[in-house]
């Protein structure tokens, strides 16, 4: 069983943005037996902080100022494009409370956030995904050098109660792992859009198509989670030769799968830089 996110002894944690990422957050913290008294959120939308409030129980506010009060640990969710704006909202209190600023933005860097924040911050960049929800997240992280290890600690474990952390010692890797499992999730969601599709076009019910593909993701992500083999080996093990299997694969094989996802993975990383250098002075 996974430690709570927040026990009583540990920070208040303030959330500034309660949108997608966030919400799921929240929800895997709770979930796990975080204590909603110490979750704050600033949430601009009403209906946002409504909901929040009405499933988690978490104390919502308009603003940001409002929810960083007494929160030594922030989590920053809002869009890279607004991170900037935001940023400046709590430069005042941030240069007077010295938290730890997490950042689950795409792209955006730790010096960025650390100068918009005033400088001298301590600052974890966060890429988790929407698992985080159902407790099946994995999160990738880097602190930069002002970040100690208390505050190490904190950010690892705020994440660890959605799924497994790993740390990246290398910043301008977090590009390559946003591009590889935070968008990871949407990648498995389409196929599983055009695993359905394909096999209501052959004739199968939609509720039929809908649980066939959804519950053969499952299985065959907890092959790969829970089998000493590799992708290779199980994908092998279905494959027999000149049957069913074999048919489909060549034509993935030969429709150039595996250069598309290079294609897609490149461009997502790509995008992460630009998001990044887009807000550069
Ligand atoms: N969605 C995902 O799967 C993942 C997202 N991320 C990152 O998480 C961040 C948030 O993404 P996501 O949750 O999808 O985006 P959302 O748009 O769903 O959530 C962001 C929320 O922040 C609100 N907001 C805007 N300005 C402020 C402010 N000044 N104070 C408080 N809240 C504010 C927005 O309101 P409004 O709509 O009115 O602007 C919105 O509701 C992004 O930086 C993204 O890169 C990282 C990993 C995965
Ligand atoms: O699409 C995005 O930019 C964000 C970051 C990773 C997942 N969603």
């Amino acid at each position: 069983m996974t430690s709570p996110a927040n026990p009583t002894d540990s920070p208040v944690v303030a959330f500034i943005g309660g949108g997608n990422m966030a919400r799921s957050l929240i929800g895997g913290m709770i979930a796990r037996g975080a204590d909603p008294a110490r979750v704050r959120v600033a949430e601009p939308v009403a209906a946002l902080r409504e909901a929040l409030k009405t499933d988690f129980d978490v104390p919502c506010f308009a603003t940001a100022a409002e929810a960083v009060e007494g929160a030594s640990v922030w989590l920053l969710a809002v869009k890279p494009q607004v991170m900037r704006t935001v940023c400046g909202e709590l430069t005042p209190v941030a240069q007077t409370n010295r938290p730890v600023a997490i950042s689950v933005a795409a792209g955006i860097t730790s010096s960025q956030l650390s100068n918009w924040l005033g400088g001298d911050v301590a600052v974890v960049r966060a890429m988790p995904n929407t698992p985080a929800l159902l407790g099946a997240g994995i999160t990738g992280l880097f602190a930069n050098e002002r970040t100690d290890a208390t505050q190490r600690e904190q950010a690892a474990t705020l994440l660890d109660a959605v799924g497994p952390t790993v740390w990246i010692s290398d910043e301008a890797q977090m590009d390559a792992v946003t591009a590889v499992s935070g968008s990871g999730p949407a990648y498995v969601f389409l196929l599983a859009e055009a695993m359905q599709d394909a096999g209501v076009k052959q004739g199968l019910p939609s509720d039929t198509a809908r649980q066939l593909a959804s519950q053969t993701l499952l299985g065959a992500a907890k092959m790969l989670t829970e089998l000493d083999e590799t992708a290779a080996e199980l994908r092998r093990k279905v494959t027999s030769p000149g049957g069913t299997t074999q048919a489909a694969i060549e034509t993935f094989e030969a429709g150039g799968l595996r250069e598309l996802v290079d294609r897609a993975i490149t461009a997502a990383t790509e995008r992460g830089r630009e998001l990044s250098a887009a807000n550069d002075d």
